[in-house]
């Protein structure tokens, strides 16, 4: 039986005048584990924000299941982070608890102890008095998992979480993706190593300004579907 938590018609995204994305239509099943991939520039962060809700359509429809629209969070890329300002790895965490704890109420103890549990889970239980500026790519990013194990949300989208991070720390963090999928969530994750799509995701969308396959993974990864994205990706595909 088919329970879309996401569903999108002929939508597409991009900026100004310049689509980016276009004629995308299909559903994220709930509790489906979603790997998104294609050539740079094909337009996965793109529609990663249009999902989250930071872009807005061009044309068509992106349509959330209640559930999904009120409990949806986002590990951004980490590039798009601004590693100067002067936060602690335990706020940053914490703000994760922000829907919970809402913006002027006080941090209860309970939330404390929620952030000290995230921290000791992704393996930087003695980091949380630092500055996130002094913090390794792969520190930082499990930093962001920790935060999104506060967001405790049902739909979960991560743009590049592995990427300039060590075999240990991807397969850790791979574990929790994992768990948050048994547990019933919706993740949907954007990827460049195929063969861990492979080995790890049972649904793949591939992209190359538009939709080249979605679906199965064994099949949307066929020699032929990722030819064409090449292809698309490196002519004027707009
Ligand atoms: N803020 C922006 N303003 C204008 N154009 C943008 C903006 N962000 C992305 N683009 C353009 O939209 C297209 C898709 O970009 P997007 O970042 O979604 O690709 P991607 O598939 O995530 O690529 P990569 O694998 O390199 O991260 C690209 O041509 C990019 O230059």
């Amino acid at each position: 039986m088919s329970h879309p938590v996401i569903e999108l018609d002929q939508v597409a995204l991009g900026w100004r005048d310049r689509v980016a994305l276009r004629d995308v239509t299909g559903q994220f099943q709930r509790g489906s584990l979603t790997a998104v991939v294609g050539p740079n520039g094909a337009g996965k962060s793109t529609l990663i924000k249009g999902l989250m809700g930071t872009l807005s359509p061009l044309r068509g429809q992106i349509r959330l299941t209640d559930e999904a629209r009120s409990d949806i969070a986002c590990l951004p890329q980490v590039g798009e982070l601004d590693r100067s300002f002067p936060i602690s790895v335990y706020d940053l965490v914490a703000m994760g608890a922000w829907r919970r704890v809402g913006a002027w109420r006080r941090f209860r103890k309970e939330e404390h102890e929620r952030v000290l549990h995230a921290l000791q889970t992704v393996g930087l239980a003695d980091f949380g008095a630092r500055i996130i500026g002094t913090l390794s790519g792969g520190q930082l990013q499990r930093a962001l998992f920790a935060r999104l194990l506060l967001h405790d949300a049902r739909v979960l989208l991560l743009d590049e979480p592995f990427a300039a991070v060590d075999r240990a720390t991807t397969d850790d963090l791979m574990a929790l993706m994992h768990t948050w999928n048994s547990e019933g969530r919706t993740v949907i994750a954007v990827l460049h190593d195929l063969e861990m799509v492979r080995t790890a995701f049972p649904q793949t969308l591939l992209l190359a300004g538009q939709v080249v396959a979605w679906g199965e993974t064994a099949s949307v990864l066929s020699p032929e579907n990722l030819h064409l994205a090449r292809h698309l990706c490196a002519g004027d595909y707009l």
